[in-house]
Order: structure tokens, then sequence, then C-alpha cells
């Protein structure tokens, strides 16, 4: 029997990244594929949020390519993420202040709005043809992640862990492909934590995943395939099996403050 692996929507070849004369990230690769979640792990300092930020286009790497489907990504910015079919949460919520849950939820939704986000925030444009349409899908992606009962609440003004669940809904109202993760669980305890690990999970009929997460429970259980980052370089890639039996990742982690294979 022949099994093919599916053909990756993302995938990082060679980056590397110097600041000034440190080399944050060198020859580093990973890819997602559809319906795959992909960790991305390592000891502070170890270059993950430099790699999600050359992915994201925050940052140009020196050396390397991201290409999306295929196709390399030569100038993209965070901007184009959502025209892309990519979407990501970030450490800070980012969730506006002065709109309803709902509201920002809405401005996450705009990809599939006709009329743009200013005219959806301004009521000109297209907005009301899309309008009920959006709400709709708004709110369906708020009762998704547990979060419909704060629909009207200002995020100023409901517990962090709803707010990440807003958070969340905003990212994946509009349907990504692909879906950037950078440290969701942080901040969660108990009750959160779980519906965060099951709607990761969720994820998988729908989108492909990309976690960057110090949360080593969270990791183990939600990723098919893990990457670990030790001072720039890649140092083990596989299963959440065999990542936590390899002896090299324990040794990047021993004198870390996270564990592998514990609670971050
Ligand atoms: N803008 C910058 N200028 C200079 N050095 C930087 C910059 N951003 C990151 N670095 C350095 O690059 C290296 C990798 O940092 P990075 O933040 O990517 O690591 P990380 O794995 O995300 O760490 P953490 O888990 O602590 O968030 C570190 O040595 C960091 O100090």
């Amino acid at each position: 029997m022949t099994t093919t692996t599916p053909a990756p929507l993302l995938a990082a070849e060679g980056i590397t990244v110097r600041f000034g004369g440190l080399t944050a990230l060198e020859d580093v690769g990973l890819s997602v594929t559809p319906g795959s979640v992909v960790g991305l792990i390592g000891p502070n300092g170890a270059g993950k949020t430099t790699l999600f930020n050359a992915v994201s286009g925050v940052i140009r790497p020196q050396r390397g390519t991201v290409s999306w489907k295929g196709r390399v990504l030569r100038r993209h910015r965070p901007h184009h993420l959502a025209d892309l079919g990519i979407a990501r949460t970030l450490q800070g919520l980012n969730l506006f202040p002065g709109l309803s849950a709902l509201d920002n939820v809405m401005v996450g939704a705009d990809r599939l709005a006709r009329g743009g986000p200013l005219a959806m925030l301004t009521g000109l444009g297209r907005y009301h043809s899309d309008e009920r349409r959006l709400r709709e899908r708004a709110m369906a992606a708020l009762e998704e992640f547990g979060a419909a009962h704060a629909a009207r609440a200002m995020p100023g003004t409901l517990p962090f862990g709803v707010q990440k669940r807003v958070a969340l809904a905003r990212a994946v109202v509009a349907e990504p492909e692909l879906l950037l993760l950078d440290e969701p669980a942080s901040g969660l305890s108990g009750e959160d934590m779980d519906a965060l690990a099951a709607a990761i999970r969720s994820f998988r009929s729908r989108m492909g995943v990309l976690l960057v997460e110090h949360h080593m429970d969270l990791v183990m259980a939600v990723c098919d395939h893990i990457v670990v980052l030790n001072f720039g370089e890649v140092i083990a890639t596989g299963p959440p099996e065999r990542i936590q039996s390899d002896p090299a990742v324990a040794e990047a982690y021993l004198g870390d403050t996270e564990e592998v294979g514990a609670d971050g």
C-alpha cells in the first residue's frame, strides 16, 4: 500500500535570521500540511518567536524562503496573511477595546465581507447586505468557543480566559486554511486550557495549525508533529512520543524553566 503525504500548505526552508552579531535562526525549516497540528517548541531564547515572525512576514530572514502552497512568498507582510487564508493569534490578545466581543469577531470575518473593515464599521458600502450573515457567523464562532454569553460585552470587562476565546473566534471565523498560534495557553488554567486543547484538536478537520507553545502538556496532547529548536537550530523533529524520549531535547531543557513532558 502506498501512502502519499499531502503537499504542505506552509513550508519554511533554510531560514537564517541574524540580529547584529547574534544568530537567532540558522538554516531552520518546517512545514505544515492540511489537517495537521505542528508544534514549535524550545527553551527560552531558542528562536521560536523569530521563526513565527519570519513566517508571518514581520521580519525578513537573511536567508531562506517561506512558501505558501508551493509558491515562495517574497515580500509578504502580516496584513497579507488573511488574503492568503492564514490567520494568527498573538501573545497579546490584540482585541479592539472599544468594540464588543461580537464586533471584534466580525472584524475577523472581514475576509468574507465584500465591504471591507472600514465599510463594516462605518456602515458604508455593502455593509448592510453582508451584516446579518457576518453577525451570524461571528456569533456561531463565539458559540463554538463557549463565549456566546460575552457577545455584547467590551473585552476589558471580560475574564482573561474569555478574552482569549474571543481572540480565537476572531482568528478562525474567516475559515483560514492555516492558523498560526503564538503561545495561546499563556495565562490559561483548568477549564480554559481543556477547552483550548479541544478546540485545537477540532481544527484538524478544517485547517492546518502551527503552534508555538511553552505548555508541554498542551503541545504533547494536540500536536501531530513537533519541531524542537535550541540556540536557533532544529535539534529534533517527530511525533510527541519520540520528542518526549529524545535525549537531546531533554538536555536542551535542562536548566530551563520549562521541562519537556511537564506543564509549562
Ligand atoms: N529584535 C531583536 N533584536 C535582537 N535580538 C533579538 C531580537 N529578537 C530576538 N532576539 C534574540 O534572538 C534569540 C531568539 O529569540 P526568540 O524570541 O525568537 O526566542 P524564543 O524561543 O521565542 O524565546 P521565548 O521562549 O523566551 O519567547 C534570542 O537570543 C533573542 O534575545
